[in-house]
């Protein structure tokens, strides 16, 4: 019996292009694994995974998604996940996220459904911010899937700016509850995942009122439907609100209250509180309740990370078996994977893949710190990794849509079909740019953060930077690019500090002039945006050299060590202009930089495939498995793509019949009208 996973992937009755791919790494792809996943021990369960996922037919899609109605999408993606459900406990260890989180991918895919956020952002919520006592009331429950929660945040006329958020939660000192209230059309909650027609319960933010003191945004537990009949309580209005640009198999919702009322201890109260008499208690840090938003920005680098990484395995895989034009020998189409064009759109994606990989684990080992100081009263780690994670989360959104993109243009036509599942990826993925805090104005957020900081270094106060900014007053000292990665470091320093200092030093010119803070703030923002963007890309480079440093194993260093420096030149070129400007890169650097950008797409041609085989995503999470062949397949791992691609388009819906109601009704009148 063959493997599913060799050194090298290496399988009978592969395409042989890239079987002859596989032949040429130079590294063990299951090495490889453990570095991307972080040990062999969670290497070697996702393998585990997903073979045992393999075998369960049920798992797989009963019919090929795109083919789907709204409806039928969503009834799909929840007979998998309950599916999944009465497997689960056999398939992984019940309390590890890892595994969960793979399995669920494995399994449900970028469609969504009706419990992707019930564990993404019900549940934890709750445990940050409800109390002992509320977590033996709710989170069992949660845990078992005895009820389905959302997070209801955003409403119709605010997302970004939260502390206008104008559904309300007034406390009656009388009956001691909260009356939640949708005072106007603006006010109701709009766009939480899961909620339109799954979730029973949700957990709410809203404005809290005592005594008509507005105390701002607090979260909630709110029963928003009958555990029985499904049907909403009453005073509750919620709906779906709509197909949208992908998520299909989820149902997005709206939610309204009129004068609904929940009990005093419904309000989430381990950091704050409302005493029964109406006595407000103060959580230990302002934004307190914004806590649940840092966790989950500091998972989206290495999320991102990997949505980007399977449409690059989706495109590098075809690229492989894709001939077509000649190189020197004209009596065989090269594949396309030899351009010099293809790599340059391609290997700097699965550079930055690997980046934002390596940059998660650091922020998710982060955000782990800082909980677990928050749980013991100390809230002095927030501001920083509020400030990182609102920069990481806008960076690593927007490259993973730029390079997912370039991944479905590299495919060609076949790329712009859905049998390539790069446009399901994309659609999903480049909702994070939105979600979680819209880029620009969490751009924004950390430029308060640098302008402070470049403030205390102008004032002399150098000292009082965190390390995340100690260079914003290391002094220019000129660097050679030829000695290395530390070089360009330097460089990037340079550069991010430069802009964040000319960034800071136009905003206090525009208020000297007159201008108040506000006014002056937006004349610079996108100055001040583009400081946050250069540190937040300096921060990644350097935790991938940081990763690449800590590597032992020769083989995988030196593929690694060629992916980072390709990554190093592909960046600084990419931000040259900035050190062109005042002179601290010369022409010949920038020369240097790019013929070593193309001589890195050379060194990583060979493994290439390899590189994207290491992250190991089954053709079942490509949606290109073999169980179901008649589904997405570009990316199939054996490379049998031409006979599977015409599969797929035999079992469109359309070619069930051979003439269409659209001919017998209006095509055909036409016709015979133009021939009378
Ligand atoms: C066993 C089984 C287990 C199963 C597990 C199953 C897993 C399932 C997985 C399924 C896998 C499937 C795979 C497919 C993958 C699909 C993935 C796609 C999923 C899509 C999901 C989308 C979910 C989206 C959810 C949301 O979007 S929720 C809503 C988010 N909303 C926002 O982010 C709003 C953004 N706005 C804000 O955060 C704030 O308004 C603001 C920060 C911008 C401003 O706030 P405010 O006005 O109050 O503050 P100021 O600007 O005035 O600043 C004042 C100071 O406060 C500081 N500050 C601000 N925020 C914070 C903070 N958080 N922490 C610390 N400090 C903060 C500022 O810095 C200011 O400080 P200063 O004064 O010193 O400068
Ligand atoms: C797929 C998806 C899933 C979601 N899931 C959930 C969920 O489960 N729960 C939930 O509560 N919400 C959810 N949301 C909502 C999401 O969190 C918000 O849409 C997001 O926070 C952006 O807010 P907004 O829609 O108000 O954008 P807006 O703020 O209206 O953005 C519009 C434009 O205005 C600009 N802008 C706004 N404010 C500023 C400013 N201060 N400075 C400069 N520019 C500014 C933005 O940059 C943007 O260009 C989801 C959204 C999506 C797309």
């Amino acid at each position: 019996m063959t493997m599913v996973f060799l050194n090298k992937e290496i399988r009978d009755g592969d395409n042989p292009d890239l079987t002859e791919e596989r032949k040429t790494a130079t590294f063990d792809t299951n090495k490889m694994a453990e570095v991307i996943y972080g040990s062999e021990k969670l290497a070697r369960r996702r393998r585990e995974i997903s073979q045992a996922v393999s075998l369960i037919p049920e798992l797989a899609d009963s019919k090929p998604l795109p083919f789907l109605s709204r409806n039928e999408k969503i009834l799909e993606s929840t007979r998998k996940v309950t599916a999944l459900n009465e497997h689960l406990p056999r398939l992984i260890n019940m309390n590890d996220e890892d595994e969960a989180w793979h399995i669920h991918s494995e399994v449900i895919g970028f469609e969504g459904n009706p419990l992707a956020l019930h564990h993404s952002l019900f549940i934890p919520p709750l445990v940050i911010q409800g109390s002992d006592e509320q977590h033996e009331k709710w989170l069992g429950r949660a845990k078992r899937r005895e009820i389905i929660g959302c997070y209801a945040q955003t409403e119709l006329g605010h997302g970004s700016n939260i502390r206008k958020l104008e559904t309300t939660a007034t406390y009656s000192l009388s009956t001691q509850e909260f009356i939640l209230h949708t005072p106007t059309i603006n006010a109701l909650k709009w766009w939480p995942g899961a909620l339109g027609k799954s979730s029973n319960h949700a957990v709410v933010v809203a404005s809290l009122i005592i005594k008509e003191q507005n105390y701002g945004p607090h979260l909630f537990m709110v029963q928003i439907r009958d555990e029985q009949s499904h049907e909403p309580l009453p005073g509750i209005a919620v709906g779906d609100i709509g197909p949208k640009m992908a998520f299909n198999g989820a149902d997005n919702g709206f939610l309204g209250f009129n004068n609904f009322r929940i009990p005093r201890g419904n309000l989430l109260n381990r950091h704050c509180n409302v005493e029964v008499d109406g006595t407000y208690v103060r959580p230990p840090h302002d934004k307190m309740n914004y806590a649940g938003m840092i966790r989950v920005r500091s998972r989206m680098a290495a999320e991102q990370g990997t949505f980007m990484a399977q449409a690059l395995t989706i495109a590098v895989r075809y690229s492989a078996v894709r001939r077509q034009g000649f190189l020197e020998n004209k009596s065989q189409e090269v594949k396309v994977l030899d351009y010099q064009t293809q790599q340059h759109r391609l290997f700097p994606a699965i550079a930055r893949s690997y980046a934002f990989i390596f940059c998660g684990f650091e922020t998710i080992q982060k955000y782990e710190t800082l909980q677990n100081e928050m749980n013991s009263g100390n809230v002095s780690l927030m501001a920083d990794l509020h400030a990182l994670t609102s920069g990481i989360k806008s960076v690593v959104t927007y490259q993973t849509g730029e390079g997912i993109e370039q991944a479905r243009m590299a495919c060609g036509g076949h790329g712009y079909s859905m049998a390539s599942y790069i446009s399901e990826i994309y659609g999903c993925a480049i909702g994070g740019c939105t979600y979680e805090g819209e880029n620009m104005v969490m751009l924004l957020q950390l430029a308060r953060y640098l302008v402070k900081s470049v403030e205390l270094a102008m004032r002399g106060k150098p000292g009082d930077l965190g390390p995340m900014v100690a260079y914003l007053a290391y002094p220019d000292i000129k660097v050679d690019l030829v000695t290395g990665p530390e070089a360009y470091v330097k460089m990037f320093q340079h550069i991010s500090k430069r802009q964040s200092i000319k960034a800071t030093e136009k905003f206090h010119r525009k208020m000297e002039s007159g201008v108040s803070r506000d006014e002056a703030w937006n004349q610079c923002a996108v100055e001040l945006t583009r400081a946050s963007r250069l540190h937040t890309r300096l921060y990644i480079i350097e935790t991938f050299i940081r990763r690449v440093d800590s590597i032992e194993d020769l083989s995988i260093k030196m593929v690694l060590t060629d992916l980072m420096n390709l990554h190093l030149n592909y960046e600084l070129l990419d931000v040259a202009s900035y050190a062109l400007e005042d002179g601290f890169m010369s022409s010949t650097q920038m020369g240097f930089i790019k013929n070593q950008l193309y001589s890195s797409l050379e060194k990583i041609r060979p493994n290439a495939v390899s590189l994207v085989d290491s992250f190991q995503f089954s053709d079942l999470q490509l949606r290109s498995n073999l169980l179901n062949f008649l589904f997405q397949v570009l990316g199939r791992r054996d490379g049998h793509v031409y006979q599977n691609l015409f599969e797929w388009a035999k079992s469109s819906p359309l070619n069930q019949t051979e003439v269409l109601p659209s001919v017998t009704q209006y095509l055909k009148p036409m016709m015979e009208k133009a021939k009378l």
